[in-house]
């Protein structure tokens, strides 16, 4: 079946005087995904996210968005309707209550000052779990209870599609924890939901589809699932290194014959790893399912590991091998040349 996307923009670019904070982005989210938009500080996040809002115009390239394009500003306008988002923190008044707050941004979204917004915002402020705190004064909260006021007032107008800009900065892990239970529950309720961060592995788990930008530029787009497939591997420990020796050259030979096996490394086991400190490890490119034909290969020439495991693929590996930089995403400083030199990124 195809799928409908929701959002799609080409050529997106927004240029701020002689910096292009956003290079000839073509992002692609489609209904019911929870789509990650994931790329260090500074890489163009919160640029992509005002100018799909509308907050400010691009230089060059167009946006769709349920539908409607970006051109068309009446549509777009409508399709925005249907758009909730939070950008940046909003402000509340600290002294009133988080329902007293709802109400103040329901007035504020234009929504009519009567039952049936009343029950509206009952509803969202269980559907955010702050119903029992809903009387509290919002200065009593939590950063993770604020962040989800910040949610509960976006999902006012029942948005088809909710927009979070960073929905886990400065939580601690519960808080973080916290939100991305509450983003697959957003996804359950069949909300569309674009999610960006700076730290991949906080929403990793959480995302459908995922767009890692840098400088701006659009570095690989995806089903998560699949992007990680491609990498997970299968591990090998042996109890002697001359087992290893002949398991990586028995693996070798085969190699060429076998489509699924895409390489095999002999290393050894580092600190952290599941195997003892220094033990030889081999390292096949291939999905775990064929842990089992590894091992057979292997048998038959009367060799055996001491143990097999799934090698875990992750995105911030995967970054890495992207980029060959660190995946912590702290980084802020831009170098010469960016990595990779086409706008278009890659897309599976
Ligand atoms: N109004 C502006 N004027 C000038 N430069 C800007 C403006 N807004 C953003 N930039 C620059 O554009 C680049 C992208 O910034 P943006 O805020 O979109 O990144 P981000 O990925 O959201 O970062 P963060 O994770 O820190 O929020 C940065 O170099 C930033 O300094």
């Amino acid at each position: 079946m195809q799928q409908e996307p929701i959002l799609r923009t080409e050529h997106l670019t927004k240029r701020f005087g002689k910096r292009t904070a956003v290079d000839n982005l073509a992002l692609e989210v489609f209904r019911g995904d929870v789509f990650g938009l994931l790329g260090p500080n500074g890489s163009g996040k919160t640029t992509t996210i005002r100018m799909i809002l509308g907050l400010i115009q691009p230089n060059q390239g167009s946006i769709m968005l349920m539908g409607k394009q970006s051109e068309d500003k009446r549509g777009y306008l409508d399709a925005l309707r249907r758009t909730g988002a939070i950008v940046e923190q909003p402000t509340f008044y600290p002294f009133l209550s988080g329902r007293e707050n709802l109400r103040g941004m329901a007035t504020f979204a234009g929504l009519a000052n009567d039952q049936a917004t009343h029950a509206r915002i009952e509803e969202v402020l269980e559907q955010v779990g702050l119903a029992e705190r809903a009387n509290d004064s919002y200065k009593k909260y939590s950063l993770g209870m604020k962040q989800r006021l910040g949610i509960a007032a976006a999902l006012l107008s029942q948005p088809e599609l909710i927009i979070l800009d960073e929905p886990t900065n400065g939580l601690d892990p519960a808080g973080v924890v916290e939100i991305r239970r509450f983003i697959g529950q957003l996804a359950q309720q069949g909300i569309t939901v674009i999610v960006s961060s700076h730290i991949l592995h906080e929403i990793q788990q959480v995302c459908s589809r995922v767009a890692i930008i840098k400088f701006g530029k659009l570095l690989v787009q995806g089903n998560v699932n699949e992007l990680l497939a491609e990498r997970e591997g299968i591990s090998l420990s042996f109890k002697y290194p001359e087992q290893a020796n002949k398991a990586e050259q028995a693996l070798k030979e085969v190699q060429a014959q076998i489509p699924w096996m895409k390489s095999v490394t002999h290393t050894q086991a580092e600190p952290g790893s599941w195997a003892s400190v220094g033990s030889p490890l081999l390292q096949v490119e291939a999905p775990i399912d064929y842990a089992m034909e590894v091992n057979a290969l292997l048998g038959e020439r009367g060799i055996y590991a001491a143990e097999i495991r799934r090698q875990e693929a992750s995105l911030e590996k995967f970054f890495l091998e992207l980029t060959g930089e660190d995946a912590d995403f702290n980084e802020t400083s831009e170098p010469a040349q960016p990595q990779l030199s086409t706008g278009q990124g890659r897309s599976i």
